[in-house]
């Protein structure tokens, strides 16, 4: 008894990894409904918002069925609904147009700058505002924008080390009640800003959208799954749940964007002549206004450039899921495994996915011209198609990241600001032995050396 016990016990606890693209394919998108939830109990966030016995979910730890639909429809059909983001550009100018104020006082001949902290500064208040809407005072949000780094730095530390086992819980007891206080203090800053909103709806964000946090308050989900879809117990969300929706929003909308705007300007500032292409690029564009439309299509080097940085560097690391039924059986295991109840844990690579050999030709070099027409990838985009899948930044199947679209257009964004209003040069440190592109891999995969370079306004 004891053995088997023993067997089922590490079972659940196994990791699978998964870092071959046609394995992934097979996976994700041949059985997509075997691997549409994630492993229960993996997540610090889930784990630290219990309330009542319930568990505060948001969309990414909620299992698939109708309160997930429900969760996720109400994020998709609202703010990320593309006429929206296309409505969303006078916003994302605005940001752009902070950055550049911002990084004007820092520049001049041969002066230095640090990126990640003016990117995150940036990027930070446009999330928010989306998220809360106008008149939120700017020292709410930078705390807010503070938090929300912290958290997710203090969470993917400790998301590399934590499997949800009890003995797991003991030895990073210190480290969970971090992320637990950082969660409360956040849930402190965001009640204020939910509570005012449900006295009264301010106007449109910016004269155009409502912002996120009307959405959530006005949304109904499931009591429980049995009584969905027939009009009955359905019931608001709890303010924990909103808390963590909110949070979960920041975060995303934050961590990935930040993490790829850096990466970017890094290989732009290693390979200048990059960096000149785009510039010519974003120089000659007829719209200066940068609209969706012309983010999205109109400047293929720009695309391609965003794309390469992807592939090379996808903000988040690696995905997980719970692997059931006859899907399983696709995940590759050294020894005979059984199938816990819970699922097999698999662990998509989704930087060896986007390095594979066998998929791509000089994997680790950054070559945009690949994604051009004539190149290897040239039909290759930010989401995998249903025949194969080369590279995943944004996952695939069921549970595929659904703010792919505001992700592009952000990145590309703040990327196009930096360029035309800049010229970028390594850094006298950099200058000799190029820029250090190692890894951090947390919650989002950052440079474990921010990003410093010299930085120049243009003329
Ligand atoms: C460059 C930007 C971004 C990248 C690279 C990125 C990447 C990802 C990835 C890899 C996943 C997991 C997908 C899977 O399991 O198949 C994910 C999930 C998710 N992302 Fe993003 N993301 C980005 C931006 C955003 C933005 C702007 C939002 C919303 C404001 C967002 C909201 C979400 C949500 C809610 C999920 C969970 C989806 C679900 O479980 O149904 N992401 N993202």
């Amino acid at each position: 008894f004891l053995r088997s016990y023993g067997r089922r016990a590490r079972a659940r606890l196994v990791v699978h990894k998964i870092g071959d693209p046609a394995v992934a394919h097979r996976a994700l998108i041949d059985n997509a409904d075997d691997f549409s939830n994630r492993p229960a109990g993996i997540f610090p966030v889930s784990l630290a918002t219990w309330e009542n016995g319930e568990p505060n979910e948001n969309i990414t730890t909620v299992r698939y069925g109708p309160h997930w639909s429900a969760l996720r429809c109400n994020l998709t059909a609202g703010i990320l609904h593309p006429t929206r983001l296309a409505s969303l550009a006078p916003l994302r100018q605005e940001a752009a147009q902070a950055l550049v104020a911002e990084l004007s006082g820092a520049s001049g001949r041969d002066r230095e700058v640090t990126l990640r902290g003016h990117i995150t500064a940036a990027v930070f208040p446009l999330v928010a505002r989306l998220c809360f809407g106008d008149g939120v005072d700017g020292g709410h949000v930078r705390a807010m924008g503070t938090m929300v780094r912290d958290f997710l730095a203090a969470a993917g530390e400790l998301n590399r080390r934590f499997d949800g086992s009890m003995l797991s819980k003991i030895v990073n007891w210190r480290a969970l009640r971090h992320v637990t206080g950082l969660i409360e203090r956040q849930a402190e800053l965001y009640r204020p800003l939910i509570e005012a909103r449900r006295r009264s709806r301010s106007p449109l964000c910016g004269g155009i959208v409502h912002p996120y946090i009307d959405s959530l308050l006005d949304l109904r989900v499931p009591d429980d799954d049995a009584a969905a879809g027939d009009g009955h117990g359905l019931r608001e969300l709890r303010d924990g749940e909103v808390v963590g929706l909110v949070l979960e929003f920041l975060a995303a909308g934050m961590g990935s964007v930040s993490a790829c705007v850096e990466w970017t300007l890094a290989h732009l500032i290693d390979r200048l002549e990059v960096q000149d292409k785009l510039r010519r690029e974003i120089d000659g564009a007829a719209d200066a206004t940068l609209s969706s439309k012309t983010l999205r299509t109109g400047m293929p080097y720009l695309n391609a450039v965003v794309l390469e940085s992807l592939r090379m560097h996808p903000p988040m690391p690696v995905l997980m899921r719970a692997a059931h039924g006859e899907g399983a059986k696709v995940v590759p295991v050294t020894r005979a495994t059984t199938v816990p109840a819970e699922g097999l844990r698999v662990m998509f690579s989704l930087g060896d996915i986007g390095r594979d050999g066998k998929t791509w030709t000089d994997p680790d070099e950054f070559l945009p011209e690949r994604f051009l027409p004539g190149g290897e990838a040239e039909d290759v985009g930010p989401m995998p198609g249903r025949k194969e899948i080369r590279m995943m930044p944004f996952g695939a199947g069921h549970r595929h990241c659904p703010g792919m679209s505001m992700g592009m257009l952000h990145t590309k964004c703040f990327v196009v600001a930096l360029v035309r209003e800049f010229e970028w040069a390594p850094s006298a440190e950099d200058r000799g032995g190029g820029i250090d592109m190692t890894e951090l891999d947390g919650f989002s995969k950052l440079m474990k050396k921010p990003l410093t370079a010299c930085v120049t306004r243009r003329t």
